[in-house]
């Protein structure tokens, strides 16, 4: 596991320090730049390279009733993903992301147009994930199996040469399993943590909330321990591969951006499982979903932005990018008071 460099980082602070303003009167974007500075290997970060992989599956819980959309939903909006219609094709477009899309478990038959936008991954581990309220979400080895395919995507030719990894997710159904994830992991009550997702009313979230708690008890009886443990028994097949994108972007020392309340559920998977994947993670918004707040608390990270979305996709992670571009190139690019001949005293 890399870790980030400190003696860069303190570099990148007195550099900070010449520029021709305020002492830390740009605030959070200072903190950015020294930030990549420990994970850039230069104290003068260049201009990211960032990829943008989106891990697709479906969920069994939606038979629940806790989504506001049909399952189907989940395969037709990997088609409009690779047709660029989703709002994460006009972001990533707008940042100059690559984007990918990975289905690690799309349940429905969904066609897909030529001369795609984005490129498109198939490798389903299983067509969805059991229903998480009455038995295990999946087995040990399908979920391992995805957990590679995540580790894989942050390491092999899909991100070649890029500098800042984002995973964002589609899934109806997973913010059921997001926030059982998030329960268990943290010991919060699932009133403090179920949220409306997709939009559902204030009273289909009294039966998500029973859903999830179901789920917990199943899952704790079963003998779910480990973080591994609950990802299998309450889990969803993207949040899998998502747990093992970061820890795969962790192993190679690349900096992981965080998307909304589905992807920090997964981050916190990692983080259980390898403490150290912590050292590479950044959060770029808080997202409406309840429980969100309360999961970044747990891995101790601060959003950049808070717009009141709740979306997924990686859509909040991609409105960062020029904010996090800025930061650096104000770190690279301004004048220091010597330089300018600006008087400091
Ligand atoms: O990222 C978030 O914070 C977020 C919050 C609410 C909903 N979502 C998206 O909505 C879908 C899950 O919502 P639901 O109601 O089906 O559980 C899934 O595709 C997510 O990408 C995402
Ligand atoms: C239309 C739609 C788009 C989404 N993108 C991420 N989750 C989503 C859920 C729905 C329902």
């Amino acid at each position: 596991m890399s870790t980030p460099n400190q003696v860069l980082a303190s570099a990148a602070q007195l550099h900070q320090a010449q520029l021709t303003k305020p002492q830390g009167s740009l605030g959070k974007l200072e903190e950015l730049a020294i930030w990549f500075a420990a994970r850039s290997n230069s104290a003068m970060p260049a201009r990211l390279q960032p990829a943008i992989v989106v891990f697709a599956a479906d969920h069994g819980v939606a038979a629940e009733g806790v989504s506001a959309f049909p399952a189907e939903v989940t395969g037709q909006m990997v088609a409009n993903f690779v047709a660029g219609g989703a709002a994460i094709s006009v972001l990533a477009r707008e940042a100059g992301a690559s984007l990918s899309v990975v289905d690690v478990g799309v349940a429905s038959n969904y066609a897909v147009t030529a001369g795609s936008s984005a490129q498109l991954f198939r490798v389903p581990v299983r067509a969805g994930t059991a229903n998480l309220r009455l038995e295990p979400a999946m087995s040990e080895q399908e979920c391992n199996k995805a957990w590679a395919i995540g580790v894989g995507s942050a390491q092999e030719g899909l991100v070649r040469s890029k500098t800042l990894l984002i995973g964002g997710e589609m899934g109806i159904g997973n913010t059921t399993a997001a926030a059982a994830l998030i329960c268990a992991l943290t010991d919060i009550d699932p009133i403090d943590i179920v949220g409306l997702g997709t939009g559902i009313t204030a009273q289909s979230r009294e039966n998500k909330v029973q859903v999830v708690k179901d789920a917990l008890a199943r899952a704790r009886a079963a003998g779910a321990v480990t973080a591994k443990d609950w990802l299998m028994q309450v889990g969803g097949l993207e949040i899998a591969a998502l747990a093992g994108f970061y820890t795969g972007a962790a192993e190679a020392g690349i900096p992981a951006l965080l998307d909304g309340f589905i992807t920090t559920a997964a981050a916190l998977v990692a983080v259980k499982n390898k403490p150290e994947v912590a050292d590479w993670l950044l959060a770029s918004h808080c997202s409406d979903e309840k429980g969100h707040r309360h999961a970044l608390a747990a891995l101790q990270l601060e959003p950049i932005l808070q717009l009141g979305l709740r979306l997924g996709e990686a859509s909040g992670a991609a409105l960062t990018l020029p904010l996090i571009q800025s930061a650096l190139a104000l770190h690279r690019d301004m004048a220091t008071f010597s330089s300018a001949g600006i008087t400091t005293k």
